[in-house]
């Protein structure tokens, strides 16, 4: 399907009433399913780009139809004037929620929305302000030009206007230095913090920004029904969002938009033939729905959305443009670059690392070698501020930086790979290489879903195009990430990494699955890094590889250190030898 097929399906909605005869009653559904597509797309952004499963949407959506509600009856303002309320109450309200909820993991953070959801019903049922179960009825219809908007028809170009309005703040969010911080979150906190990334606070971006979506649908729900009672934002309803969005494809604004009307118009269907068939009056489509999850669950993980469009729902990346170069980050450096003194890692009763002393100087290469499970990697994040130590001071820049957080560690000049690759699969090469930069450029949310960051994305992908050129990828820059061979992946890493412009560069097996040739080739690049002053950090177990190329080597066995030295000592070290490099030859 081409990329105009969105716009030709929004341009035929939108036609609907000017098609003479067409009943007020499908314009009626159409208006709930672009009220649900709202909530969806913004559950998009949370689930299928942040990671973050929530059950609680309904909740955001009632808390701004009530924020309204009140306002307009009590206090006899316009809806125009609630709106803005509605969205910082739920804004305000998802901040804190999310602060809350947001650093529980796995199964406890849907449990938490659901909680959430749970006990904001019974507010609204059993409080007399808000009306208890009754609701807030007589609420005033939002008026344009003086003229009140009342029959379905007229607010069916308010309400898909503003699905519009969320589809494009939301794509061009998507594709923007946070949105790219966003989807960072589905490879895992690891990768996103090392370079820059604050986790915690864009789990909280992305939940507000889906909540101020989930207000404004509740907004319009309030004034184009005119009452509101608590069923709609019931757990039930958070639930059924939560099914549009895989339904229609989760990792996809559009497969939201299509979710949502599909599973809006399929309920309003069934609930009138399944009486017919089954000759009995019952919630019998919430059955139908039930088996057909289970079945898309199988069939279709991903949602119907890519599986119609063959598309993966991600935003392409955009063409390349030309860029002035973004400023270097580096400043010169004397002394040593990292000296670690005594690094310690216990983990339970095991001692992974244990009192390892070395140093990288710049245009120096170091190479941590042992064999396996001698806790090379475990040191690794010990420098990175992944792990916390034991015991033991990591300096980088003449810095004492053992307490640091990783996204600290990376602002300072340090960036690394991974030995297993923590790339996003679903993204593509050159928007992974240029999360690499997300320090290098400062445009926020707001700033990306408005479109005022183009003169710095430009920038920033004009860097990830260099990095990627520069390690001889630059031909795969569109691809899905998932598509490359593991070789070619970690070598994406390398010029993500080379994308942050560090004074020091880790890298946890760079020649693992490479052929023989790509190793060459990375050998050559590594030589010319250290030509330009970079200190390199590597683990390898290619020993041609790393003799060939490391100025020292520090020899790990069992966490500690067996002997360090430059190569041509080490290899002929007896006990390196016993413990290594006999059984690796
Ligand atoms: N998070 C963890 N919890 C418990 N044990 C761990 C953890 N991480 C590493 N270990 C243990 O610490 C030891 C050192 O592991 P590490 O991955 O650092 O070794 P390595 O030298 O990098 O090995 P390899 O060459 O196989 O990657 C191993 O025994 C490993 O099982």
């Amino acid at each position: 399907m081409s990329r105009l097929a969105p716009l030709l399906a929004g341009l035929a909605i939108l036609a609907l009433p000017l098609v003479p005869g067409v009943p007020p009653f499908w314009f009626t559904l159409l208006n709930y399913a672009g009220l649900a597509a709202i909530v969806v797309v913004g559950l998009v952004v949370l689930t299928g780009m942040a990671n973050i499963m929530s059950f609680g949407q309904g909740m955001f959506v009632g808390i701004g139809a009530y924020t309204s509600a009140l306002l307009t009856l009590h206090l006899g303002v316009s809806p125009w004037l609630g709106l803005p309320a509605a969205l910082a109450v739920a804004g305000a309200c998802a901040w804190v929620v999310g602060a809350i909820t947001l650093r529980l993991s796995g199964h406890y953070l849907p449990l938490g929305t659901i909680a959430w959801n749970i006990s904001f019903f019974y507010v609204l049922g059993n409080s007399d302000w808000l009306g208890r179960y009754d609701g807030l009825p007589g609420l005033p219809p939002i008026a344009v030009f003086g003229t009140p908007l009342l029959a379905s028809e007229q607010v069916f170009y308010l309400i898909w206007g503003c699905v519009g309005l969320s589809v494009v703040l939301t794509l061009s969010l998507m594709r923007s230095r946070t949105g790219r911080a966003i989807r960072a979150l589905k490879g895992g906190r690891v990768a996103a913090e090392a370079f820059g990334v604050d986790t915690g606070r864009i789990k909280i971006v992305a939940f507000v920004y889906a909540a101020l979506l989930a207000a404004l649908s509740g907004w319009l729900y309030a004034h184009v029904q005119r009452a509101i009672n608590p069923t709609p934002f019931s757990l039930n309803a958070s639930i059924e969002y939560l099914l549009m969005a895989v339904l229609g494809g989760a990792g996809s604004v559009w497969g939201g938009v299509f979710g949502a009307t599909l599973v809006t118009l399929l309920k309003d269907q069934l609930q009138n033939v399944l009486p017919l068939v089954l000759g009995a009056e019952g919630n019998f489509e919430a059955i139908v729905f039930g088996v057909l999850f289970v079945l898309l669950l199988q069939r279709a993980p991903d949602g119907l959305w890519p599986l119609l469009t063959r598309r993966t729902g991600a935003p392409p990346p955009p063409a390349p443009v030309a860029a002035p170069p973004l400023p270097p980050r580096r400043a010169a450096v004397s002394g040593p670059l990292l000296e670690a003194s005594g690094l310690r890692k216990v983990f339970g009763g095991l001692v992974a690392v244990d009192g390892i002393d070395f140093s990288v100087a710049p245009g120096e290469v170091v190479a941590l070698i042992g064999p396996n499970g001698a806790g090379k990697s475990t040191t690794f994040n010990l420098v990175t501020g992944v792990a916390r130590l034991s015991a033991g001071t990591v300096r980088l820049f003449g810095r004492d930086t053992s307490a640091l957080p990783s996204r600290a560690v990376a602002r300072l000049g340090v960036a690394r790979t991974f030995q297993h690759v923590k790339l996003v699969g679903t993204m593509s090469v050159i928007e992974n290489v240029a999360l690499g930069a997300h320090l290098r450029g400062s445009a926020g949310a707001v700033r990306g879903a408005l479109g005022l960051d183009r003169a710095e994305e430009a920038a920033l992908f004009a860097e990830a195009q260099r990095q990627l050129d520069r390690v001889g990828l630059g031909a795969l820059r569109d691809r899905p990430a998932a598509s490359l061979a593991l070789g070619q992946q970690r070598i994406v890493e390398i010029a993500r990494a080379l994308c942050l412009d560090p004074a020091l560069l880790l890298l946890d097996e760079p020649a693992a699955g490479l052929r023989h040739q790509e190793k060459a080739a990375l050998a050559d690049l590594l030589n010319r890094l250290r030509g330009e002053g970079l200190g390199i950090l590597l683990v390898e177990h290619d020993m041609d590889f790393v003799m060939g190329l490391a100025d020292r080597l520090v020899v790990m066995n069992f966490g500690a250190k067996l002997c360090e030295g430059p190569p041509r000592v080490v290899r002929t070290n007896p006990a390196v030898v016993e413990a290594y490099l006999g059984s690796a030859a």
